[in-house]
């Protein structure tokens, strides 16, 4: 197999792994997911299928599934030396990227697949739109216009719940957004208690810390970066939310409710403006920066496919 390093050489923390190369490492490994499940786990306008799944995400799960055991065996050299058990926590896998990069199909397919290796059956996935602060509170901080952004989270929440799951805590509850209504649900939670793995999916979950405090990203096991070129995600929002206004935005609950009888110019000239007002500076300024962060990225195509993949060097 062929890999090169990213750059000059010897310069890059990264090996750089080509599709075919990278499809070759699981030839063999039983495909359990049907086309059935692969529909229900894709998100809207996503075209994930059964060859996609088998070349890039069944060599993924594997490794993932190294990197699981091969902290599991610190562990317990840790605890040999210590001469006192350390307890087992959570393996937690960051999941980052763009807006409109598929993040969510990935981390619910990565969900499935660890989920069926008998060392990981408990697999949990949250995603850290439930730690946006409320509309009213965003409101009220002049930050409508920056949903996305690391400041309309709350962070200190989102660090305080990774926390207590790296812990070990026994029970912790998240928060929820609905898409739909474009806001936190109010008394909506997702309890995670003691999963094997926890799955955190979201735009800034690579970003550094902020003034020498704890990030989230300082208690992740591994990080997945989705990467695309610019041009090509904003294809893919604006995409999504045509197929939105032709579907989820008829519903009067829709909060873009409003854009339903947009004829599909106008569609297209409101999506074109919100790229460019928040999804794409917001790429730019605070997602793209985090990439060199982490452990893998998955580098993808005009199509959806992944093309390359790139591995942290140990
Ligand atoms: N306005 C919306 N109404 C309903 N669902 C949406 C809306 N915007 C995004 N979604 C859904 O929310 C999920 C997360 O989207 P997003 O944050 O853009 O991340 P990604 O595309 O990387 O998964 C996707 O499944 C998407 O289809
Ligand atoms: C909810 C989001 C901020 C994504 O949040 P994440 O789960 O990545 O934390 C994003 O999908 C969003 O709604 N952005 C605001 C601009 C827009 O409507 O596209």
């Amino acid at each position: 197999m062929r890999m090169s390093d990213l750059g000059a050489s010897g310069t890059t923390p990264f090996v750089e792994i080509e599709r075919r190369d990278w499809a070759a490492l699981a030839p063999s490994a039983p495909m359990q997911l049907t086309e059935r499940d692969i529909e229900r786990l894709r998100s809207l306008g996503d075209p994930l299928d059964l060859d996609e799944v088998a070349e890039v995400y069944v060599p993924l799960s594997r490794l993932l599934n190294l990197y699981v055991q091969g902290a599991r065996g610190t562990r317990r050299a840790a605890s040999e030396f210590l001469r006192h058990d350390i307890a087992p926590t959570p393996f937690v896998i960051g999941v980052a990227g763009s807006v409109a990069v598929g993040k969510s199909t990935i981390a619910r397919l990565l969900r499935e697949m660890l989920a069926r290796f008998p060392d990981t059956p408990q697999v949990e996935l949250v995603t850290t739109d439930g730690f946006l602060l409320p509309n009213a509170e965003l409101e009220r901080r002049g930050l409508m216009q920056r949903k996305g952004f690391p400041e309309s989270y709350d962070r200190r929440g989102l660090v305080r719940f990774v926390s207590e799951v790296k812990s070990g805590a026994s029970e912790v509850s998240a928060p929820v957004y609905s898409h739909l209504v474009y806001d936190i649900v109010p008394g909506q939670a997702v309890v995670v208690k003691r999963p094997d793995i926890l799955i955190v999916e979201g735009l800034n979950v690579l970003q550094p810390a902020v003034g020498g405090r704890l990030a989230v990203s300082d208690l992740f096991d591994f990080t997945i970066y989705v990467d695309a070129r610019t041009a090509d995600i904003e294809r893919w929002y604006v995409e999504r939310f045509l197929r939105l206004q032709r579907g989820a935005f008829a519903d009067p609950d829709s909060y873009f409710h409003r854009y339903a009888d947009l004829t599909e110019g106008e569609a297209v000239a409101r999506a074109r403006s919100i790229w460019a007002e928040i999804n794409g500076p917001n790429l730019e300024q605070n997602v793209l920066p985090t990439r060199g962060r982490a452990s893998l990225v998955l580098r993808k195509d005009a199509d959806h496919s992944v093309s390359t993949v790139l591995l942290r060097k140990l």
